[in-house]
């Protein structure tokens, strides 16, 4: 690509505020820059250094707040930009070698500039509304913004033209405490827009564009450079140095004609062209005007799911501090990946970025899991869990709203309840001749029972992984006390609860319901154990039964640690002692709650990893 640049030698000679307008005035003139091909994008490392969040040594940050609005902060003084290209190996071949913008801005420290997509989000989302071709635009954005090419053109115009405009926005930002949570100045983000020509947003084409069958071009500026710029209320034109240089620190410009244009407007950020429209010039009611511009997010809902954003940002935080050992990035994909089956959170994950339509490893989708258990609840426990359902119903309106529901899709989607039975057995098939019912024990406590083989291998696999994913829960320990780390695994898959159900009750010959939400536990620590006890009930959250049944999966074959079910609740007296149960992978235990019991102490190391829920029978 060739740069939009002046060379080094013509900076130099226009070292005077005329001769800069002048070269401001050439590189605007000239296209904006093309949208970046892969190579321009960071490299990868610096992206990685980006993601840990070390990246300010490289003086670029991208922050990801609420979802929605990088920071990009510019190297912005020169030698900032001449250390940061060497750092990013950065060789322009246009540059002939030499670094133009030395001489441009030389001692102009502007640390604090930064953009935000929020005004370009904005933008998009007016034009696009919520939609795919929005994603697409946006996406296409951020790359482009954490493109190297980007980031020099635009220090480069900030050098040349936009310093007088940035200082004065900040300055006036800086005074406005409330628009700091924003942290817009939003013109600069909207000249950025405005510059993204490949973007072909039609509200800018059609007001600051020529049209593109037009044989002549348009009349010249009134100071007689080619105009950029057609304001939509008089046959004016206009060149975009003037544009940015009769910027008064108000919201309205002037046009050569002497009406006020409504940046705003002029800017693709506002759909009413007021100021034109009036002919009067306002000045200092930026606040006011800014709160008045439309935002992307004004629904009750959208707003509801910021809050969960937040939430889930939260949890993410704590995910990665519990678990280390996997990169943050692996660790937020799996984590998605785990909670993604989460149904309520479906509308802010999508926010994240997650693809709602992305196939599982099971083959399905997202999607397909909302409505199945969509119908599943309105066929079989809809007015038990009203609640539940509803928060469904909302989530698929959401989804066919966005378009993430097409006919397609939804086509696709309207599967059955056996039929999604069948895809949640993807780890392997339940057949009763696997299920093994080794022990049988029927003391007058209670009853243990052993199901060896009950479970798809794959299945154990994946919940012994769920160790790397989920985030440990916070413990309150006693002094001494060894137990276990915990983890909540709640199983809004259903991968876990239709297996179990399936084994035990094909076990039984009994229908069976396992509450959803469930533990893994891991004695990690050397000794750890669980002293004698009896476990509690349990309420169902979908049907409101209470349980009346513990069931241990144990997820590796580990020697001590044993399970052992007692005749009452007293320690360490071997008469006491109903069976021994060894921990074995994939091996399920089941008993009545009230059955006493204990988890052995563990070896110098630790390892015994658990499952531990709750169920009960449906006809008890
Ligand atoms: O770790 C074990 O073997 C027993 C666990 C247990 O009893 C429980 O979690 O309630
Ligand atoms: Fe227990």
């Amino acid at each position: 690509m060739s740069r939009p640049g002046p060379t080094s030698s013509t900076v130099r000679s226009h070292r005077s505020s005329h001769g800069l307008r002048q070269k401001a005035h050439y590189i605007l003139a000239t296209r904006p820059p093309p949208p970046p091909d892969e190579a321009s994008y960071l490299p990868s490392y610096l992206l990685r250094a980006v993601e840990r969040g070390d990246a300010s040594k490289f003086g670029l940050v991208k922050m990801l707040d609420e979802g929605n609005i990088y920071k990009l902060s510019l190297p912005a003084t020169l030698s900032d930009l001449e250390s940061w290209k060497k750092t990013v190996n950065y060789n322009d071949p246009d540059d002939g070698g030499d670094a133009p913008h030395k001489a441009a801005g030389a001692g102009w420290d502007d640390s604090d500039s930064y953009i935000s997509l929020h005004a370009i989000r904005s933008t998009l989302y007016r034009i696009y509304g919520c939609s795919p071709e929005f994603d697409a635009k946006y996406n296409q954005t951020v790359n482009y913004l954490v493109s190297v090419k980007f980031q020099l053109t635009l220090i480069q115009y900030s050098c040349l033209l936009l310093k007088p405009t940035i200082t004065c926005t900040l300055l006036r930002f800086k005074s406005l405490t409330s628009l700091e949570s924003l942290k817009v100045p939003r013109y600069y983000g909207a000249w950025i827009v405005w510059n993204l020509e490949w973007l072909k947003l039609d509200h800018h084409t059609r007001y600051f564009q020529s049209s593109p069958g037009a044989t002549t071009p348009p009349p010249p500026c009134s100071c007689g450079s080619p105009s950029t710029l057609k304001p939509p209320c008089c046959s004016c034109t206009i060149c975009t140095s003037c544009f940015f240089s009769t910027q008064k620190n108000t919201d309205f410009v002037s046009c050569p004609c002497g009406k006020s244009i409504d940046k705003y407007f002029l800017l693709g950020l506002s759909k009413e062209n007021n100021g034109c429209e009036r002919g009067e010039e306002l000045a200092g009611t930026s606040l006011e005007r800014y709160n008045m511009l439309p935002e992307e997010v004004t629904t009750k809902e959208l707003k509801k799911s910021r809050k969960e954003k937040v939430k889930i940002e939260v949890s993410k935080t704590k995910a990665f501090q519990g678990n280390a050992g996997l990169t943050k990035s692996s660790r937020s994909e799996k984590w998605l990946e785990t909670y993604g089956f989460n149904i309520g959170r479906l509308k802010a994950l999508h926010d994240l970025g997650v693809d709602v339509n992305e196939q599982y490893p099971d083959g399905t989708t997202m999607f397909e899991l909302l409505h199945w258990r969509r119908e599943h609840l309105e066929g079989e426990e809809g007015i038990a869990n009203e609640e539940e359902r509803v928060r469904n119903l909302e989530v698929l309106g959401w989804l066919i709203e966005t378009g993430e529901c097409n006919d397609g899709v939804r086509n696709h989607s309207k599967i059955g309840v056996s039929e999604y039975d069948d895809n949640m057995l993807d780890f392997g098939e339940i057949s009763a001749s696997n299920v093994v019912i080794s022990e049988v024990d029927d003391v007058a406590q209670g009853a243990a029972f052993i199901i060896d083989d009950g479970l798809p291998p794959g299945l154990v696999e994946y919940l012994l992984n769920q160790l790397d994913i989920l985030p440990a829960a916070r413990q309150k320990l006693k002094k001494n006390q060894t137990c276990s780390q915990r983890f909540y695994y709640p199983d809004w898959s259903n991968r876990l609860s239709s297996a179990l159900d399936k084994a035990i009750s094909l076990a039984f010959d009994r229908r069976v319901r396992c509450l959803r939400n469930y533990r893994i536990l891991f004695y990690d620590r050397p000794g750890g154990s669980l002293p004698p006890h009896i476990d509690i009930p349990k309420k169902c959250s979908v049907t409101g039964k209470m349980s009346r049944y513990t069931v241990l999966v144990y997820l590796n074959d580990y020697k001590g640690g044993e399970t052992a079910i007692l005749k009452d609740e007293k320690c360490g007296i071997e008469e006491n002692v109903i069976k021994i149960v060894e921990c074995k992978k994939g091996r399920i235990l089941c008993f009545k709650h009230d059955t006493p019991h204990e988890g052995k102490e563990v070896g110098e190391n630790g390892g015994k990893a658990i499952v531990r829920g709750e169920f009960y029978f449906e006809d008890e």
